[in-house]
């Protein structure tokens, strides 16, 4: 592994993909609760679906060649979705059907009843009725032998409902990554009890853990951890042994009670350190013991930039995902509204909002506040707005590229 001081953001992505294997036990679970886990094996459709040709619309089953406007033709009875015995339909005659019946075999056109006048048992056409309409044919949405997902794939609901659809009723997943998670700081306490003098809230666990939990996985709350380096060095050694991955904030910078990085590697072996983001630039990856491990900076915009960022990718990565790499957040392109004034050095994750204008065009304007120390800023942004590590200042005017926080966002003012 490498030990470069400055890595850039995909080049971070990429050591740490490379060092991680993904979880390769698998257990079965029942599609229902199979969201955002993911596929340990192909899924192959055992059935056609529909099953057989039925009907799309409630209206009349018929022959085509008796479906043009203006013919009248006998209804010979009524078909419901579930029926199984199928009438025999002769020419001049039709059936009522529901939507989802099975069409008989007789049959290979369907017309709404919007389209038909009826009087007693006669109906009479006002529009063409051509083969096949207003039919969904056996197979047309899945066919038998079709691979639907192929492993790897990470499952959403409407894969579930997908998966549903072919009568599955269990899927074969990775078994769910496990995480522990600590806060360092002899500054730290939890909320819910009177700040001392010197104290602040330890606020990183549960923003990072929210992030983290949109991943189904395993949480190991490790709580909060004193800067003695034994206390440390205790809790992490514990860590490795429960958890797949283990991942602390603060002490991990340079100050005298930063141990994070010397305890990495004394236990196990320090990947990097340094990534040329802003904020997050003190991030330590590397393996500890039989788990990886991330040391998150100590500022909550950096820890959450960085969660985001570097630990998502990874943690996918574990969890057997297919095709990860740095590009796994959805980015868009939008004009800045001001000019920033700054150095090239570190790519930019600056919170912003984002808008669209009346033409379509997308705009961003960053907040003010920047500090890794500010989390209001994180409450009013929509997006992250991204400056690369070698761009200077910038005019307004300029295109930028934009993460939005989530997809509701794009319609926020
Ligand atoms: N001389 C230098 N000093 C610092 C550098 C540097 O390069 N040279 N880097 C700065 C940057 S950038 C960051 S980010 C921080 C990261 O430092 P640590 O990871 O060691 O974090 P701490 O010092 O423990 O804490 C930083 C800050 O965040 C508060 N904090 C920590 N943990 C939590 C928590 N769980 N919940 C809420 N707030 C937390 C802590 O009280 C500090 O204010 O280092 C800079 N320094
Ligand atoms: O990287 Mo620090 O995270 O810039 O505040």
């Amino acid at each position: 592994m490498t030990n470069s001081p400055w890595l850039s953001l995909s080049d971070a992505i990429t050591a740490m993909l490379s060092q991680a294997r993904p979880v390769s036990a698998t257990e079965q679970i029942d599609v229902t609760q199979a969201k955002g886990r993911v596929l340990a094996t192909a899924v192959t459709a055992s059935i056609n679906v529909p099953p057989s040709d039925n009907s799309a619309m409630d209206g009349y089953a018929l022959k085509s060649m008796n479906g043009n406007s203006g013919q009248s033709l006998i209804v010979v009875g009524s078909v419901f979705a579930g029926a199984s015995t199928l009438p025999t339909v002769k020419p001049g005659q039709c059936v009522r059907i529901m939507t989802g019946a099975s069409i008989p075999p007789d049959c290979d056109t369907v017309v709404i009843q919007e389209n038909v006048t009826r009087q007693g048992d006669t109906i009479t056409l006002h529009a063409d009725s051509p083969p096949l309409a207003n039919i969904r044919q056996t197979g047309s949405d899945i066919a038998q032998g079709d691979i639907l997902f192929n492993a790897g794939h990470r499952l959403t609901a409407t894969d579930n409902m997908l998966l549903s659809s072919i009568g599955l009723a269990k899927v074969t997943v990775y078994k769910a990554v496990t995480i522990g998670l600590l806060a360092t700081g002899d500054e730290l306490i939890e909320a819910g009890h009177p700040l001392a003098a010197g104290q602040i809230y330890e606020s990183n666990r549960t923003g990072v853990a929210a992030l983290l939990n949109d991943w189904q996985v395993n949480l190991i709350n490790f709580g909060i951890v004193v800067d003695q380096p034994e206390v440390l060095k205790t809790t992490l050694a514990q860590a490795q042994e429960l958890c797949d991955l283990v991942i602390s904030s603060g002490g991990v910078s340079v100050g005298d009670a930063d141990f994070v990085k010397d305890i990495l590697d004394e236990l196990g072996e320090v990947g990097f350190w340094k990534v040329a983001i802003k904020p997050g630039k003190p991030f330590a990856f590397g393996q500890l013991g039989k788990a990886i491990f991330c040391g998150l900076p100590g500022n909550p915009v950096s820890a959450c930039v960085t969660t985001e960022q570097l630990v998502v990718p990874l943690l996918r990565h574990l969890q057997g995902e297919s095709n990860i790499d740095g590009s796994h957040r959805l980015t868009l392109r939008a004009k800045v509204t001001t000019a920033i004034k700054r150095r090239a050095g570190r790519l930019d994750f600056q919170r912003a909002i984002f808008t669209q204008s009346a033409d379509g065009t997308l705009e961003v304007t960053p907040l003010a506040k920047q500090s890794s120390g500010v989390m209001t800023s994180f409450a009013e942004a929509n997006c992250y707005m991204l400056i690369p590590a070698s761009t200077d200042n910038l005019q307004s005017g300029d295109w930028v590229d934009i993460q939005p926080f989530s997809l509701a966002d794009i319609t926020r003012p």
